[in-house]
């Protein structure tokens, strides 16, 4: 019986894959972390290959976990960590270097010299992004500069580029297919998407070959399928989106003025707009949700750098928690009198701020601040950084004139909203309740629903969404002038480390 779904979710810091039954519920699921790699200040890159021997080897392990065969299986989807960038060579296979991730600067200073040359405007109005280190564009640019022959091998046709769908896909299917989603593609800053093509003047720009690039489908397509000896058999590909949009599918945030907001190594908020492309005042970006059928919804999102990634530094820089789940309990025993604030800008700030440059800081440190009030000021900074993008969407919202209900709610998943503290605490400097759903791999629920709507045994989104359980709402309960007191003092914190 051909029902379940595979959906493969590509990650910044692993790779897992998770099989579907056709009710929703999880009949198996793998992990396989992967090395970091960090040459330089700001610089943090993946081994291609790595990528994808942990995404064979999730996929592999699910489907024996859970007895099934490829005939079980029908289709795949894939999600991914968006931006991060792969150049291979059709004839081998083989990246010519290795991944560069969305986290990585590197291109900090070629943004702000397109930026002072005045090419900001064009670019945030065909792409909905800014000049940023964050997005593929200028990291494509990079590669092909730095690896001895690149260009002239790009331009000759020889080299691809892809998101790491792509690059999963053009593996799946033993280079059989070079195609990415609108979604993916809208965080290259190569791609308009009003028009949904990539955009002549930008590739100029940004020096790309157009024959590098992947082929644009909508988020349910067919993808191809994947070599019958991977998994016993071919299995269809079926659907494909950017981690961030897959999860504002799977959260089924389908109507406008619906947001959810996502808290793996970063944290991604988006808000649908509908099918207006609204235009932030907010330094937020417009993106593409998702595209079905042809039709584009879109989004505003913003994008923090680090979220999970401040616990994972609390437990891997400064070893004050063996892992992850600790931290609740120690930033629980913080003195509430302290007010300590870290601001979290590790690899720069993203929304709204954009500031590459800028570094980490901590502040209000006394005689008496411990690992507690480093581990709440860790969590905390995920929360007011998530209200500042809240924030922003409100303002940006109410002038859009956007058709739509704004819900106060915020839907949340990924790895740290296992944190009952955190997740409280948000939907405390929110003043906004805050709703965690059953199925927390929303991510991954995302993909397979595409997949599965794409093969015909899932229904349309509205009836999808009917199937969204919520586990547990966070009410606020803080008094409102200890939340302006925490606010402003976070404020203050940003606006000291921000000046110039
Ligand atoms: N109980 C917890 N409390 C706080 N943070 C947590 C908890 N469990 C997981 N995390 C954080 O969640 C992140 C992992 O989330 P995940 O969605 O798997 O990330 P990614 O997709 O970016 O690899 C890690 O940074 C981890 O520190
Ligand atoms: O791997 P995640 O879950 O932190 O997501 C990464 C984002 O897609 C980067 O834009």
């Amino acid at each position: 019986m051909t029902t379940h779904l595979l959906a493969i979710d590509q990650g910044t810091t692993s790779s897992r894959a998770i099989l579907f039954r056709p009710d929703t519920s999880i009949a198996a699921q793998a992990q396989q972390e992967f090395p970091q790699h960090f040459p330089a200040s700001g610089w943090v890159e993946h081994e291609a290959e790595d990528l994808w021997q942990t995404t064979l080897a999730t996929c592999r392990a699910v489907m024996e976990q859970a007895g099934l065969t490829a005939a079980d299986i029908a289709a795949i989807g894939i999600t991914n960590q968006r931006e991060t960038t792969v150049v291979w060579d059709r004839k081998t296979g083989a990246a010519i270097h290795r991944a560069i991730v969305w986290q990585d600067r590197r291109t900090a200073d070629l943004c702000a010299r397109l930026r002072g040359d005045g090419h900001e405007p064009l670019v945030s109005e065909r792409t909905g992004l800014i000049l940023d280190p964050y997005f593929s564009g200028t990291k494509i640019g990079w590669i092909l500069d730095h690896v001895p022959g690149a260009r002239a091998r790009a331009e000759r046709g020889e080299l691809a580029f892809g998101t790491v769908d792509s690059w999963l896909l053009w593996k799946l299917t033993g280079g059989q297919v070079h195609a990415t989603d609108a979604t993916n593609a809208a965080r290259t800053l190569l791609f308009n998407i009003h028009t949904g093509a990539w955009d002549e003047d930008l590739l100029a720009l940004l020096r790309v070959p157009r024959s590098m690039l992947p082929e644009v489908k909508d988020c349910a397509a067919d993808f191809g399928t994947t070599q019958p000896h991977f998994f016993g058999g071919a299995i269809a590909i079926g659907g494909i989106a950017g981690d961030q949009h897959a999860a504002t599918v799977g959260q089924a945030c389908f109507q406008p003025g619906m947001i959810k907001s996502t808290y793996g190594t970063g944290c991604f908020a988006l808000l649908n707009t509908g099918p207006t492309a609204v235009v932030s005042q907010n330094r937020l970006l417009t993106t593409i949700a998702y595209q079905l059928g042809g039709k584009r919804t879109y989004a505003l999102e913003g994008s923090i750098f680090v979220a999970g990634a401040a616990v994972q530094w609390l437990r891997d820089g400064l070893g004050i928690i063996k892992n992850s789940a600790e931290s609740e309990a120690l930033a629980e025993s913080a003195d509430p009198a302290q007010q300590v604030y870290l601001v979290p800008a590790f690899v720069g700030l993203g929304a709204p701020h954009w500031n590459p440059d800028v570094r980490g800081a901590m502040f209000g440190l006394t005689r008496n601040s411990g690992p507690a009030e480093f581990c709440l000021a860790a969590l905390e900074s995920v929360c007011y950084q998530t209200a500042d993008l809240i924030a922003a969407m409100n303002a940006d919202w109410a002038r859009s004139g956007a058709a739509g209900h704004r819900t106060p709610v915020l839907r949340v998943d990924g790895g740290m909203v296992a944190s009952n503290f955190a997740m409280q605490r948000l939907a405390d400097l929110l003043a906004a309740p805050v709703d965690r759903p059953v199925i927390r791999e929303t991510t991954a629920l995302g993909a397979a629903y595409l997949a599965g709507y794409q093969a015909g045994i899932m229904p349309a989104p509205g009836r999808f969404a009917d199937s969204w359980r919520l586990d547990h709402r966070f009410d606020p309960t803080m008094p409102a002038e200890t939340r302006e007191t925490k606010i402003a003092g976070w404020r203050d914190a940003v606006r000291r480390l921000t000046l110039p």
